[in-house]
């Protein structure tokens, strides 16, 4: 989501108040009657002002989008990442300091239009102190909107209508090697809540066939009974999008891991998420020796062995991933 620049209190009645300035030396230098002029110019200058600092303001507003009108992986992603209700009650914030703009506005400009022209500048300066006071208290949601603009710019681009594979795994048994083996390119990195390399998104095309394959290091790469409510909730919204997990083994054990682990970790991710999910058995070409191997790969279901490092078995796992594909598409066409 590109949220606009967002200035600094500082930074926006500067600019109004110096805009307000340009717009009454016109008016200085025009030929109104002497007595007339004051009022004149004390009045242009409130009206810029609050003009200037109140379309600053909407600009804002109008181009962050509707929250509640994005793709509920979207709104995920904005409530863990910044939290929706933040982002809200700031630009209602904002909102609010656009009314009192122009309440300012079509109050003083009253008052010096009644007033003798040598008020003129003293109500002026009044104005001026008050919208200064309104943008005071809007500066908190203005930095709170900054700070979601910069946590927000490298946002993930997800296709979320393309079928989709989770990896999940613990670091270092093969994942990120299996993604680019899988999708043949360097995969995009985005950014993503508690994943410090952001996720990493491939697309593997075959036919008519496109197939979205996500990576997700620091986040399914750990027992889900150790994560806090707020990583859960960025765990569901993967689930969103998600139409497969595909759970990794390093069969090599080389990563660190026990298969016992490895194993505890698998059966978490299978309890959380309720759909399909495709098991591999990676670093095939360096497990000959390891104990109990066989039986870990016999406790689940439909195993692929592979190594991804040497491209074995690779084959296996896009022909599983595209007959569960043509499945999810019969059962979607059924559902019709
Ligand atoms: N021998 C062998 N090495 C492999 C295989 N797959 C991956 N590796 C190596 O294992 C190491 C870890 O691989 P990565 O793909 O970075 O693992 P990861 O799971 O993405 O790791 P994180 O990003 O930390 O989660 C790298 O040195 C890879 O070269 C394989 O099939 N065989």
């Amino acid at each position: 989501m590109i949220i606009p620049t967002v200035p600094t209190t500082d930074e926006l009645l500067d600019k109004g108040f110096r805009r307000a300035r340009k717009a009454a030396s016109l008016k200085r230098s025009s030929k109104i009657p002497g007595q007339k002029k004051a009022k004149v110019i004390e009045s242009t200058r409130v009206q810029t002002a609050c003009q200037v600092i109140r379309d600053r303001l909407k600009m804002i507003i109008q181009r962050i989008p509707d929250i509640e009108s994005l793709p509920e992986f979207y709104q995920d992603y904005i409530d863990v990442t910044v939290g929706v209700d933040e982002l809200k009650k700031s630009l209602g914030a904002l909102n609010w300091a656009v009314g009192i703009l122009n309440q300012l506005e079509s109050d003083y400009m009253a008052r010096i239009k009644r007033s003798k022209p040598s008020d003129a500048s003293h109500l002026r300066r009044e104005a001026f102190g008050r919208i200064s006071s309104v943008i005071k208290r809007i500066e908190g949601d203005l930095d709170f909107l900054d700070f979601a603009k910069n946590k927000l710019r490298n946002m993930p681009t997800v296709d979320l209508d393309a079928f989709t594979v989770v990896i999940a795994g613990f670091p270092n048994v093969g994942k990120s090697t299996l993604l680019r083996t899988l999708t043949g390119a360097e995969p995009e990195v985005a950014d993503y809540p508690f994943t410090t390399k952001g996720i990493q998104i491939g697309h593997l095309e075959r036919k008519w066939k496109r197939i979205q394959v996500i990576d997700t290091p620091g986040l399914l790469d750990r027992p889900v009974e150790d994560m806090n409510n707020i990583e859960l909730q960025a765990m569901v919204a993967l689930e969103n999008i998600a139409d497969v997990i595909m759970f990794i083994f390093d069969a090599s054990e080389t990563c660190g891991y026990t298969l016992e682990s490895q194993y505890s970790l698998y059966l978490g991710i299978r309890s959380v998420f309720d759909i399909p999910v495709v098991t591999v058995f990676n670093k095939m070409d360096l497990a000959e020796n390891v104990k109990y191997l066989e039986e870990y790969i016999n406790m689940v279901e439909d195993p692929l062995k592979v190594s991804a490092f040497e491209g074995r078995g690779v084959s296996k796992i896009i022909k599983k991933l595209e007959g569960l594909y043509e499945k999810e598409t019969r059962e979607a066409h059924d559902n019709v």
